[in-house]
């Protein structure tokens, strides 16, 4: 069962972390013991999804720790590799935030910096099971209806992309749990295929019917009335609810707000950044051309062409119709700002 799935785990020694990049074909590990490996894996994306990097930058800290007591680093090479680690994707709000939690107890040795690492990990899991719980509970209100419901997702944000169960396919699960999900429609997600590689990876673990959709047929699919609500998750929310997610995510919500479908993110408080006032101060990471000029390796535009390719992009806060987070659901386009209820 997927929701047992651990894509960050400390084995007592080692971080170890499920390769995102050979998913679904095969499933291995990387066994991360210093801080070069752990920034690689993040750059690389053998772990992501924003709760699973801020996990493993909270371990991060003890693998600082340790690899610094092993090879006579200084405090301050300790604190230097640990802020290396700390802006290894500049995106995702949560690997700040989960280092800077475990900082606190930096001084305290390397069992303080364990146990905070793990209370980070253990609050992820119950922050994402409090949010299926009350995303689903708005949706069935919201839409009224007791049919189950056809739900389209972008991007992964399972039980890999997090410590344990998921954000917005927490929700979905849920619903699948109540028998309240028809089907989900889940894009593939371009360039790197988190969608079909990795949702469809963890709905076919749960037994959820799906389809697998090109990114471009999301919004046709929305047009036509064949999805009662979209669900993704977030990377940084500001306090004005701008909410910065997977590209192509901003397609999704203009979709939805043209044909009225509710547009939800689902996403812990750790992913809201009440210092960023709106999405104009958010970072958008942009990743190497290879990754749209190139298919399985090969290249596939002419060689004369240049590529764009940020890995984000900004939704704007009137757009999301409900922000779903542990604490429950609050309706950003009906003016229930982050900035001020989630002080
Ligand atoms: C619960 S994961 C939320 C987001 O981090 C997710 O939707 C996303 O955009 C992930 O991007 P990725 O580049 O795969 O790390």
């Amino acid at each position: 069962m997927s929701h047992e799935l651990r894509a960050v785990d400390w084995t007592g020694s080692s971080l170890a972390l499920i390769d995102q990049t050979v998913l679904p074909h095969r499933t291995e590990t990387v066994d991360v013991r210093d801080v070069d490996t752990l920034i690689d894996a993040v750059q690389r994306l053998v772990v992501r999804g924003a709760p699973a990097i801020g996990a493993a930058g909270a371990y991060g800290v003890a693998i600082a720790l340790a690899q610094g007591e092993r090879e006579g680093w200084t405090t301050d090479e300790v604190r230097a590799a640990v802020a290396r680690i700390r802006e290894a994707r500049p995106t995702a709000v949560n690997l700040m935030v989960c280092v800077d939690r475990v900082m606190t107890r930096f001084d305290e040795g390397l069992d303080a910096v364990l146990e905070e690492a793990a209370a980070v990990q253990r609050e992820d899991v119950e922050a994402n099971r409090a949010m299926g719980a009350h995303g689903a509970d708005w949706l069935i209100k919201r839409l009224g209806v007791d049919r189950p419901l056809r739900v389209l997702t972008h991007c992964n944000t399972g039980a890999l992309a997090t410590a344990g169960w998921g954000t917005a396919l927490g929700v979905i699960r849920e619903l699948h749990t109540r028998g309240l999900l028809e089907v989900v429609y889940a894009d593939e997600t371009r360039p790197l295929l988190q969608g079909s590689r990795l949702t469809a990876w963890e709905l076919v673990q749960e037994g959820i019917p799906h389809y697998v959709q090109a990114d471009g047929a999301a919004a046709g699919t929305i047009l036509r009335g064949e999805v009662d609500a979209a669900i993704v998750g977030a990377d940084r929310i500001a306090a004005n609810g701008d909410t910065a997610n997977k590209v192509g995510t901003v397609g999704v919500a203009l979709a939805c707000a043209y044909a009225e479908v509710p547009f939800l993110v689902a996403a812990p408080t750790t992913t809201v950044d009440l210092s960023t006032a709106t999405g104009d101060d958010i970072h958008i990471e942009l990743r190497g051309e290879d990754e749209v000029l190139e298919w399985s390796g090969m290249r596939t535009a002419p060689a004369a062409s240049r590529g764009h390719n940020p890995a984000f992009d900004v939704t704007p806060g009137r757009l999301v119709t409900g922000l779903v987070t542990e604490r429950g659901v609050l309706e950003v386009s009906a003016g229930e700002l982050p900035g001020d209820r989630l002080k």
